[in-house]
């Protein structure tokens, strides 16, 4: 494996128990019955462990979608064409897309980074990290190479510390791909042990029909692929995509550094499996947004041990679920640092 990204799995380091402990007894000091908050407790507690900090922050947030092809779409498993990536970089670009909106209103800074679309975009808003214009179709051969793979993985790792180090508290991940939910179906069915019909959906709106096909190519490729489901980076290379090891790589990243993630959907998680498996610490840095409409996404949350923070129907990708939780976890922060204790306050505890 590459040194650098050896070393950086190996750099992950348990969240502090001492700063779990601290606050779960904190928070019962606060002026509320204790437990009161529900879920907003254990985020705050969550993210105490994280950061190692009493005080946790997580403004300012920021948002990185990684955007790719996918060899895979000349199968036909997606109900749009592979132009649509291009195109929606230029309206990520433009401020026109939904995660724009998102980002507009949590005060996000955003960042689209191209690993692996297939065509050009001569925009200098856009950060170019292009490995290769798309994976290869992985009916047929692996996706990647295994330096295209680390290289992408690496790709995510940069950008995530890129935006860390501009001073962001809290990394908010999205991907936008044509194509992708087949490659992320296939991963999920070899890493999270469910079956292929399990983890394939309907994607961007496809029939029946061709769901029955994308799935009868999932089955197919992973039975001429033949992964080694012990090793995640073997998985990754043969069956996914550039913006998938990006993310990989930028949760890593992050994990490194104490920084909370908050994962989007399907695609997103997929990625996150893969890290979870290279440092068993990774998922205690991990938020999952939300639970998507693509049925496979309940699978994948299952298998790191993640509870949605917000079930809307979302299926578009982008980040748009982690942004719309993102507020979730401010709050939580909020509540720890702000709220006044029954001593101060002058309330009667039981
Ligand atoms: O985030 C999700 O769970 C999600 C579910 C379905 C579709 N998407 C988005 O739709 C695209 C992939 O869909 P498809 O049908 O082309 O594989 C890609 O750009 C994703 O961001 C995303
Ligand atoms: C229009 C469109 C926007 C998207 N955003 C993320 N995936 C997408 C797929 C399509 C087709």
């Amino acid at each position: 494996m590459n040194k650098q990204l050896q070393k950086l799995i190996e750099s992950i380091e348990p969240v502090s128990q001492e700063k779990i402990s601290k606050t779960t007894l904190y928070l019962d000091t606060l002026t509320k019955p204790p437990g009161s908050l529900g879920k907003l407790e254990d985020i705050a507690i969550q993210l105490a462990g994280i950061t190692n900090q009493e005080a946790p922050q997580v403004s300012p947030p920021g948002i990185l979608v990684f955007a790719a092809d996918h060899g895979i779409v000349e199968e036909g498993v997606s109900a749009f064409p592979q132009e649509v990536t291009v195109q929606m970089i230029r309206n990520f670009l433009d401020g026109g897309a939904a995660i724009n909106v998102f980002a507009r209103q949590i005060g996000a800074e955003l960042q689209v980074v191209d690993v692996g679309a297939a065509d050009e975009v001569e925009d200098k808003r856009l950060v170019s990290k292009k490995i290769a214009a798309g994976t290869r179709n992985f009916l047929k051969t692996d996706a990647m190479t295994e330096e295209q793979m680390e290289a992408a993985v690496l790709a995510g790792t940069e950008s995530a510390e890129a935006m860390i180090a501009r001073g962001i508290k809290c990394l908010i991940l999205g991907e936008m791909g044509i194509g992708n939910t087949t490659a992320a179906s296939a991963l999920v069915s070899v890493l999270a042990g469910c079956s292929v019909d399990q983890a394939v959906g309907y994607g961007t709106g496809i029939s029946n029909e061709v769901k029955q096909h994308k799935r009868n190519v999932i089955e197919e490729a992973v039975k001429r692929r033949n992964p080694d489901n012990s090793a995640p980076l073997d998985v990754l290379k043969k069956l996914g995509g550039y913006e998938i090891a990006a993310i990989t790589g930028a949760i890593l990243a992050a994990a490194k550094v104490k920084i909370p993630v908050i994962l989007d959907g399907f695609i997103c998680t997929s990625g996150a499996i893969v890290a979870s498996r290279l440092n068993e610490h990774v998922k205690d840095y991990l938020f999952a947004g939300h639970v998507s409409q693509e049925q496979g996404h309940q699978f994948a949350l299952e298998d790191i041990g993640l509870e949605p923070l917000l079930e809307l129907g979302l299926k578009l990708g982008e980040g748009t679920g982690a942004a719309l939780a993102f507020p979730m976890l401010e709050a939580a922060v909020r509540m720890r640092n702000e709220m006044a204790t029954f001593d101060k306050a002058g309330v009667t505890n039981k």
